[in-house]
């Protein structure tokens, strides 16, 4: 089976390893590049822009006074003509600081590829301390090891405390979490902290964040606890009927239980929505009126407070997000880091042909018998797929930890999934969509394709489940036959990554618009993963021997437990013919 496997795979050349990434491997890096000079020079510009501004300061006044202390008109005129000069010298000396520094701050932003678009863009921050953020985040922060601004945070910071509307997207596992979070955690205790906020005003909705599913608002929640624990501000997972929404300050929650209960909620003082994976709340299901898109549009419509702003976020740019923003939403700052839609640099990914459903249970076994560390992804198109490929991955490897999440188990089944890979007790955890956004699992340093994603967005957002917050990870994708017609659009995507695929398959017809969409909604059609031959025996033999040893178990139980019968009996015995002597 191996050699069959081996003469269908065409042997996809590695890429050549680039030093960095030998070298990298496993160490978190920081997620921006900022070097100690620019750093140096960013603070040498700032002091003497506030040198400059205050000198100015300093010299109009003297020259207020200078003014009236001067009576005759010919020497006023000459004082003042001679003030004017230095004023404009002064003028001019600050203009050219400020250049410097927008000069400084626009390397920054290319280097660490952060564009922008919007009217009135504001500067990029390069540490957390240059924003207006309060001391008790700034120290959570430090608490948690986060020390330097990732690229998304430079800007989508200052963006969300300038209070200007937001489109943002940057790679997965770059932190746009904390980018949202962070900003909105900081005006709402601003807000609180103010003489005029009444506690009347503790019954109304302060943010609302929309995730597209459970495990995501779970997480996102979490992190919001993270970083108001031993503030007044209180923030609510709306994952349940028992969640007091009457005193929350921040909701995370997905759009359908809000949409649920819409009427009890009290939007007229929301400062934030924040849409997180906007492309996805944006999606479309046609004869659906529960989609999505739907659900974003009746929430959308009940945040109209004027006060209200709105931050949508995704590692995939949709030009259906952006066109909707730019019209229907007034002066939106939009930025994007790294090339849109492109898959996450620090993962390295891998593209292996595998010619039949066979084939990839090959190349899967030996996958993890060779080169793995726990732990491990593996999406597969179905619910039904995941079952089985747990029972195949069981079946290979009795002791391998496998199990599976999808949407076909129970909310508690979910729940306890997640907290025993977690923790470590689930080595390989097969799932569906279900998982492929969002999460944040940093120990996982393997992504398995087993089925073709649907979409580069889907595939995206799969690989990005490793190589998170600057540390490397692993992907690898498998492709049949039947996938031939849609590999060269996920090919091109890992190409551009910087990683190697065979030339045939760029060489490959592009994929027509219409099969992109008819993929979306059919991934192909595929055999059940059934256990081949050889493992049925295998576990058979393997549950008569178990069987054999339980047998032969129960016997020697039996008659241990048998033992210290006879003994009483024989001491009875003993007993009465003592007595009877
Ligand atoms: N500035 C930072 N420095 C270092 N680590 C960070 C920083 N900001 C966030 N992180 C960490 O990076 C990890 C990934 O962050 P996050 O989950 O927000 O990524 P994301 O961009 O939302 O990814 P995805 O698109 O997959 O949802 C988290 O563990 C987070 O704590």
């Amino acid at each position: 089976m191996s050699l069959a496997f081996r003469t269908l795979s065409f042997g996809i050349k590695r890429s050549q390893p680039k030093k960095k990434d030998a070298d990298d491997l496993n160490k978190k890096k920081e997620l921006s590049t900022i070097t100690e000079e620019s750093l140096r020079r960013y603070d040498e510009l700032r002091e003497k822009m506030i040198g400059k501004v205050e000198s100015k300061i300093e010299k109009k006044v003297k020259k207020n006074k200078k003014k009236a202390s001067i009576e005759i008109l010919a020497s006023r005129k000459r004082v003042h003509d001679s003030d004017g000069d230095s004023e404009n010298e002064v003028e001019e000396t600050v203009g050219d600081v400020e250049k410097r520094m927008q000069k400084l701050l626009d390397d920054i932003r290319r280097t660490n590829r952060i564009f922008t678009w919007g009217d009135h863009l504001p500067n990029i921050i390069l540490r957390f301390s240059d924003s207006s953020m309060s001391p008790s985040l700034l120290n959570r922060l430090s608490e948690n090891s986060i020390r330097q601004p990732s690229p998304i945070q430079m800007q989508s910071i200052p963006f969300m405390t300038e209070r200007r509307n937001v489109l943002a997207s940057a790679p997965t596992g770059s932190g746009k979490t904390l980018a949202f979070a962070l900003p909105v955690i900081d005006e709402i205790l601003e807000l609180k902290q103010r003489a005029d906020y009444s506690s009347s005003n503790s019954s109304k909705l302060l943010a609302v964040v929309l995730e597209p599913t459970r495990e995501l608002a779970a997480q996102t929640y979490t992190e919001f606890l993270k970083y108001c624990a031993n503030t007044s501000i209180s923030a609510a997972n709306f994952s349940g009927e028992e969640t007091d929404i009457q005193h929350a300050d921040i909701l995370v929650s997905t759009p359908n239980r809000i949409v649920f209960h819409l009427d009890k909620i009290d939007t007229s003082s929301l400062r934030w929505l924040v849409v997180d994976e906007s492309d996805r709340l944006f999606e479309v299901v046609e004869g659906q009126d529960k989609c999505f898109r739907n659900q974003l549009a009746a929430i959308y419509k009940a945040c109209d407070a004027k006060c209200t702003r709105v931050a949508f976020f995704s590692a995939t740019f949709s030009h259906e997000v952006e066109k909707w923003c730019k019209e229907n939403i007034d002066e939106i700052g939009m930025v994007c880091v790294g090339e849109r839609n492109s898959s996450n640099t620090s993962v390295k990914q891998k593209l292996t042909y595998c010619g039949t459903e066979d084939g990839k249970k090959i190349a899967i076994r030996n996958l993890l018998r060779t080169s793995f560390k726990p732990p491990a992804l593996v999406f597969v198109q179905s619910k039904d797929r995941a079952v089985q490929l747990v029972k195949l991955l069981s079946a290979i490897d009795s002791n391998l930890k496998v199990d599976s999440i999808n949407s076909g188990k129970s909310d508690k089944e979910r729940d306890e999934t997640m907290e025993r890979f977690r923790r470590g007790e689930i080595w390989v955890l097969v799932c569906t969509e279900l998982l492929g956004r969002g999460l944040d699992l940093s120990d996982v340093g393997l992504v398995i394709n087993y089925d073709l994603p649907t979409s580069i967005v889907s595939y995206i957002h799969r690989v990005g489940r490793t190589g998170r917050a600057g540390k490397s990870g692993h992907a690898v994708t498998y492709f049949t036959d039947a996938d031939m017609k849609y590999i060269k659009s996920i090919a091109t995507v890992i190409r551009q990554s910087g990683f190697d695929v065979p030339e045939y398959l760029m060489e490959m017809k592009k994929v027509s618009r219409d099969r992109k969409k008819d993929m979306l909604k059919h991934a192909p059609k595929r055999h059940k993963i059934a256990i081949v031959k050889e493992q049925v025996i295998k576990k058979k033999k393997m549950l008569a021997k178990a069987a054999a040893e339980e047998k032969a178990k129960n016997k020697t139980e039996t008659q241990t437990a048998e033992k210290p019968e006879k003994k009483i009996k024989k001491k009875k015995l003993i007993k009465k013919n003592n007595k009877n002597i």
